[in-house]
């Protein structure tokens, strides 16, 4: 299996809080708070991590409250290449209510990088990618970076022969698809919502995400990734276009499912696996993670047992 590497340019401490029946606007008290080190690319690094990768990951993490970082990243043997800014990673605090399984977000701003620490980060990613090898960008940008910084890192890594999978949202997402031809990344992985803000409407079906998904690829996208919440997903190429799924199951946390798809799409694509492979192993990593709070995956027994039974659907190819 080829290494894999994380980029995180805006991490976070997931503060996760349990309630019984969320109200707004009410007194709320916690039946139970979980603290983990989080932002989509450390979750991408801990499911690839358990699964058996070699993981470097990097990016940028506040000075000030490190130590949560560097705990997970020796507990998972992860390569810590985070670039030190000053101040303190935010904490996004996902409110768990206990009865519906529904989760509540709510993302902080983070503290503010300069292009000086994204040199560092796209130095340290440059240096620790392979030709061929998978890295992942993942999640928002901070405040201070330019909306194309995502779009620059994927080109530049590209460049140097990485398979370059982006998982990002919003006016990033719209810097990386508006890349040329030959700048794209290999693989993007937006869920419904996020490829319905790229396209600028609202998508009736499945028919339409694939061919909103289809148009990425004809511009030079290798794969792209829909996530679909509890129906699975949409993994459209050119000549292939799969839809997988596994059965709903009730959440312990639905945070980071997305992350743990890419996690078992980088760990896809460093073992060269077919087609539909990729998308068992996706849907499973995802699966998979929603038993436990945090970017942990079962054993690997466990997730290919789910990876054999994930139902697949030939939509072409
Ligand atoms: N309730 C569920 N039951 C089974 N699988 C699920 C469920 N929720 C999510 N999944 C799996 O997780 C994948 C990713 O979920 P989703 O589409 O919500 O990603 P996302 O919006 O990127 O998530 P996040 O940003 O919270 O990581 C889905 O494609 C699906 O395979
Ligand atoms: O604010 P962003 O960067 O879009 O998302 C951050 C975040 O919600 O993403 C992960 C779940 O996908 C969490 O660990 C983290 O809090």
């Amino acid at each position: 299996m080829r290494p894999v590497v994380t980029v995180t340019l805006n991490a976070a401490v997931d503060l996760t809080v349990g309630v019984d029946g969320f109200r707004p606007g009410a007194v709320n008290r916690a039946v139970s708070v979980v603290s983990n080190a989080g932002g989509k690319g450390v979750n991408v690094a801990g499911c690839a991590a358990d699964w058996g990768a070699a993981v470097t990951a990097t990016g940028l993490i506040g000075r000030g409250n490190d130590g949560i970082f560097a705990g997970f990243f020796a507990a998972k043997g992860i390569a810590d290449r985070f670039v030190r800014i000053a101040g303190d990673t935010r904490t996004n605090v996902k409110i768990a209510d206990l009865c519906s399984g529904e989760t509540t977000d709510l993302n902080m701003p983070g503290p503010a990088a300069d292009a000086e620490a994204l040199a560092e980060v796209a130095a340290t990613a440059l240096a620790a990618a392979t030709p061929g090898a998978p890295v992942a960008l993942a999640g928002s940008l901070p405040a201070g970076l330019a909306p194309d910084s995502w779009a620059r890192l994927a080109r530049t890594l590209g460049a140097a022969g990485a398979r370059v999978v982006v998982d990002t949202s919003g006016p990033a997402l719209a810097a990386v698809l508006a890349a040329a031809p030959g700048d794209l990344p290999y693989a993007v992985k937006p869920n419904r919502h996020e490829l319905e803000e790229w396209a600028g409407r609202p998508i009736a079906d499945r028919d339409g995400l694939v061919e909103a998904a289809a148009g990425l690829v004809r511009r030079g996208i290798g794969l792209v990734v829909v996530s679909l919440g509890a129906d699975g997903a949409l993994f459209v190429r050119a000549g292939a276009v799969i839809a997988a799924r596994l059965p709903a199951v009730r959440a312990e946390s639905t945070v980071g499912a997305g992350d743990a798809m890419v996690a078992g799409l980088v760990t896809a694509i460093a073992e060269d696996l077919d087609p539909e492979a990729t998308a068992r192993r996706a849907v499973a990593f995802a699966a998979a993670k929603l038993g436990r709070i945090g970017p942990h995956l079962p054993a690997p027994d466990v997730v290919r047992a789910l990876a054999d039974a994930a139902e697949i659907t030939r939509l072409a190819g």
